[in-house]
Formats: C-alpha cells, structure tokens, sequence
C-alpha cells in the first residue's frame, strides 16, 4: 500500500525531505511567516490583474490533501497578469489549506498569526508550453493567496461548499461548472510578493507568491464543512481532512515585497 506524502504524525511536513530534499536544502521554501514592517514598498509593482472566464470552470476534485476547482486552460481566457509578474499566466486550478479549529489552518502566517484557512489560486506562465514544463522554471508559476477570517458566513463560498458533499473521499471528482473565483477576492487587492515554492511536495520552487492583505470572511459552520471531507479513500479507514497546511520556512534572506505604503 502506497504510503505517500500527507500531513500525519508518519508522513506529514517534518518527513517530507526524506523524499524530497528540497525541502530543507532549498533556498526558497513556501510558505513564509509575512511580517509587515520588514516588507519593503515597491512602487514599481503594479496592480493586479485578474480575468476569468466562469465558463472555463470543469469540475472538483478531492486529490487526498485537499480538493481543487479545476479549470479549462487551453486559452488565455482566464488570466493573471500585472502585479510583479511578466506576461500573461493562465488559472489552472484553486483550492485550499485549513486547520482542526479556527486558530490555525493558513500556511503563510502574518506577524505569526494563523488564519483558520487559505485560498490559493494557481497560475502557470504562457511563455512555458503547459503547467508541468512551467511547475519546473523558476518564473513558472504564480500563486495568488487569500486569507479567510472567521466572521459572517461568506455567500461567495458556498456554491464551492455545497459541492463537498459529492467528493467526500479521496479520488472522488463531481463536474463543477460556470464559476468565476474572483467572486471569492476581498476588496483590496493589496499585496505582499516574494519567490517561494510549491507547498506540498514536489516543493518545486517555481512560485511567484502574491498574497492578498485583506483576508476575506468564513464562518465557524462553513470551516466545519471543509472539515468534513476526507483524506481516505471510500472503504479505508475515515481520516477527517483537515490541518492540511505546511508550516512557514525559512527566510533564507529573500526580500518581501509590497504592493501599498
Ligand atoms: C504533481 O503535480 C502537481 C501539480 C500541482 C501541485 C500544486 C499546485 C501544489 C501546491 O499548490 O503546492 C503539486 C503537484
Ligand atoms: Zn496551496
């Protein structure tokens, strides 16, 4: 039986160097802990720039560390560009990272604070012929992160909520359709960015990180639906999903930017 990388006490973050050694020798691990105050002010950074077509949305996978929205990206119909990005990165997938109660759950931490969930949305670089050649450049990938506060039950969630239902176990995928995920962006789009990683493993480091300030809010009874999907397959023994976040790594002397004064 494939024991495979996960978030356990026998094959969670602490072991994952033993397969793959990027993860303590590399000199730009995700994610970080973002302290504001040593963030430097780049006013040559522009603003983000993102461009969904709903329509590209095909389906929800549980993948046994989390589950994705998939998205359609044979063209350049649903984009990131701008912010400290060059040229034009296409969606590939979102999803999430979340905690077993609400005072953790976040990868990248701010000032050391854990939000109970993260949001990352996906990019590969079009100058790359898909998202595997581009998973492997060093400009490869771009991922905007989005922290979920607890607060009022957020609306723009749920239709994603709703579909946990169908892809309980892992493996399991539902067609998922006609959903544009800027709905789920706060209203700044201020952020910080920094050259990071991939955070579970391969680890590749291919990520340019754009992590959205202002988190967006999630209620206590939406956290408890992301806590009801599993790990497990259908007939293994049931593993609640959740704590499916790698702590933050070391600095290694990269810089952090930011997008605002
Ligand atoms: C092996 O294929 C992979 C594809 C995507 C990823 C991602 C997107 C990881 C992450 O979000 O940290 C990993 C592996
Ligand atoms: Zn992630």
């Amino acid at each position: 039986m494939s024991h495979g990388w996960g978030y356990g006490p026998t094959n969670g973050p602490d072991t994952w160097a033993e397969e793959f050694p990027v993860a303590n020798d590399g000199p730009r691990q995700s994610p970080i802990n973002i302290i504001p105050k040593e963030a430097k002010y780049d006013s040559s950074l522009k603003p983000l720039k993102l461009r969904y077509d709903p329509s590209n949305a095909k389906g929800i996978l549980n993948n046994g560390h989390s589950f994705q929205v998939d998205y359609v990206d044979d063209t350049d119909s649903s984009t990131l560009t701008g912010g400290p990005i060059s040229g034009k990165y296409r969606l590939k997938q979102f999803h999430f990272h979340w905690g077993s109660s609400d005072d953790r759950g976040s990868e990248h931490t701010v000032n050391g604070i854990k939000y109970p969930c993260e949001l990352h949305l996906v990019h590969w670089n079009t100058k790359y012929p898909s998202f595997g050649e581009a998973a492997n450049q060093p400009d490869g990938l771009a991922v905007v992160g989005v922290f979920l506060k607890i607060g009022a039950a957020n609306p723009r969630l749920q239709k994603v909520l709703d579909a946990l239902d169908g892809i309980k176990t892992k493996g399991k995928q539902t067609t998922f359709s006609n959903f544009d995920p800027k709905t789920l962006l706060p209203g700044s789009l201020d952020y910080w960015t920094y050259e990071g990683s991939l955070t579970t493993p391969p680890l590749l480091e291919s990520v340019t990180w754009i992590v959205l300030k202002e988190p967006v809010s999630v209620s206590a009874t939406q956290m408890t639906k992301f806590r009801n999907l599993l790990f497990s397959g259908e007939g293994e023994n049931p593993c609640f999903m959740m704590d499916n976040c790698r702590p933050p790594q070391p600095l290694k002397g990269r810089q952090v930017r930011a997008s605002f004064k």
